[in-house]
């Protein structure tokens, strides 16, 4: 007998298990589908395996920078430790989360999802029907189409790589390459960072990403632009990493030039759901052509950074519109950030907005190396910025590169969101000196 569930769930993510669980708890019939680690990329292959390898090198950059200023220290990276500490981390949260679910009383299904039709999909030899369907497959990384990409790796396999090797070159210029780069170069790797125009990060504000640059480039970091790498060879035990005018041999070649959805092999051409390799088209309701079928998170082709919070704020929303609510999306400020070395964040409107509207838009830069936050772990060029509207006189945006970047820009998003003036934020009592009470002289 094929099993009849209300909802189905494809992919358990932070997407899929945050809708899975909610539906369950609000009294619906619910399977989940998982064909690769319960969980999903976040706590397995993303964000906090990353931040664990980057909560030793940046104790490692903060100590450097203080050497010989009343800390003795001469740390390094010890990178097989540090592995065994992400992995005792990340060993638990599959069985975890596969265990949690169905603790509460959720179906598990492990295996790869096919659709047959509308209303039925396949598992391996299991078939079952469900009235909605949630698809939260995440993304997968992009492999660049060059000769000798078979010897190219990604992200996954340096989030657990076993030794870190004398020399690694990164393809890519986004979040994941400048991520990797760090974390690698203060891990005692020769870094080289290859991307193929001349504005890597370019979603960040110019300025804030030419200086993260520099400061990397002092690190020891290769920054190459403007380089398109056309073939990988394999020399022995190294690789030769080869662009037209370039030839470069290296121990090791991770190719960080993007994600795509992992929405081509669910079947979803025959059942008329449209998809690219953004992922799944929605509407503002996170509704596919096929309106029994949502898409949530990573593999939601919706207008959004792809990151775990907005994962789960989708999640959240879709369950709603399945129990029956019916209003459009509104998204929140979503900030974004870099766990580069130094760190480099930025919330609501952007340098390269404001500079399509100057009338309206101010863009204000300041550089608070002298500042006691700063001065005192000796941080070079730790810049924020801040863009005012003028008309409402008020900051709708800001951008930060510096170790504090991850808490000024949660703390300037509320500011932002609640629209405090410049006088109400001085009225504002916080604990001195501090990141939050830093805000009181930059408004
Ligand atoms: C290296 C790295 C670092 C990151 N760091 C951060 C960070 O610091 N902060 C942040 O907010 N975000 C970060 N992200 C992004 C974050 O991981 C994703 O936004 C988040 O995991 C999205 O959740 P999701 O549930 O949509 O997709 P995923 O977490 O990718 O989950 C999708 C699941 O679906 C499964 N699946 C796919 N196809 C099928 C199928 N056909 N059948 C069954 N199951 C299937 C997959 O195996 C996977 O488990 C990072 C990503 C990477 C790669
Ligand atoms: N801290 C975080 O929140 C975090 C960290 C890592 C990943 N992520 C998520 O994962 C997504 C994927 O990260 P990503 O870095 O792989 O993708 P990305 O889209 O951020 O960056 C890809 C970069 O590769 C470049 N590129 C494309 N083709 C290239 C080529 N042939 N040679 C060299 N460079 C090339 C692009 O111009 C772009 O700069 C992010 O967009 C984000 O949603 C988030």
């Amino acid at each position: 007998m094929v099993e009849k569930y209300d909802t189905v769930v494809i992919g358990a993510g932070p997407a899929g298990t945050a809708a899975a669980s909610s539906l369950k708890a609000q009294g619906q019939k619910v399977a989940i589908v998982e064909e690769d680690l319960w969980g999903g990329t976040c706590p397995n292959r993303g964000c906090d395996p990353k931040k664990i390898l980057y909560t030793a090198v940046e104790a490692k950059e903060q100590a450097d920078l203080l050497a010989g200023q009343g800390l003795n220290t001469q740390s390094s990276i010890e990178w097989p430790d540090l592995m065994a500490n992400k992995r005792n981390y990340t060993k638990q949260i599959s069985p975890g989360t596969h265990e949690s679910l169905k603790n509460n009383g959720i179906e598990t299904i492990t295996g790869h999802a096919q659709f047959v039709d509308q209303h039925t999909l396949e598992i391996g030899q299991q078939t079952i029907e469900a009235q909605n369907v949630i698809i939260a497959t995440g993304l997968r990384p992009r492999i660049l189409d060059i000769k000798g990409k078979e010897f190219l790796q990604t992200s996954n396999e340096f989030l657990d790589l076993d030794e870190m090797p004398e020399s690694i070159t990164i393809l890519g210029g986004g979040y994941v390459a400048f991520e990797l780069a760090g974390i690698a170069s203060s891990a005692g790797a020769k870094v080289t960072l290859i991307h193929h125009n001349n504005r890597p990060l370019k979603a960040f504000p110019e300025k804030l990403v030419q200086t993260l640059c520099d400061q990397l480039s002092e690190n020891g970091v290769e920054i190459i632009l403007d380089q398109e790498i056309t073939e990988i060879q394999k020399d022995s035990a190294s690789y030769r990493v080869i662009g037209n005018d370039f030839d470069k041999k290296t121990d090791i070649v991770f190719a960080a030039v993007g994600r795509i959805a992992n929405v081509d092999q669910l079947g979803l051409d025959q059942i008329g759901v449209e998809y690219s390799s953004k992922g799944v088209k929605v509407n503002e309701h996170l509704q596919s052509d096929v309106s029994h079928f949502y898409a949530v998170g990573d593999s939601a082709a919706s207008p959004v950074p792809k990151l775990t919070p907005v994962a789960g704020f989708e999640a959240n929303y879709v369950v709603d519109q399945i129990l029956g609510d019916h209003k459009e999306i509104g998204y929140p400020l979503v900030p974004t950030i870099i766990f580069s070395l130094p760190k480099l964040s930025q919330v609501g409107v952007t340098a390269q907005q404001a500079e399509e509207d100057t009338d309206r838009y101010q863009v204000r830069t300041v550089n608070v190396e002298e500042w006691i936050t700063y001065k005192r772990q000796h941080e070079k060029q730790p810049l924020v910025q801040l863009v005012i509207d003028q008309k409402q006189d008020q900051v709708v945006g800001a951008a930060c590169l510096s170790m504090e970047a991850d808490e000024m820009i949660n703390y300037l998003r509320l500011l932002i969101k609640h629209e405090y003036s410049a006088n109400e934020v001085s009225q504002t009592l916080f604990n001195y000196p501090t990141i939050a009470s830093d805000i009181q002289y930059l408004y």
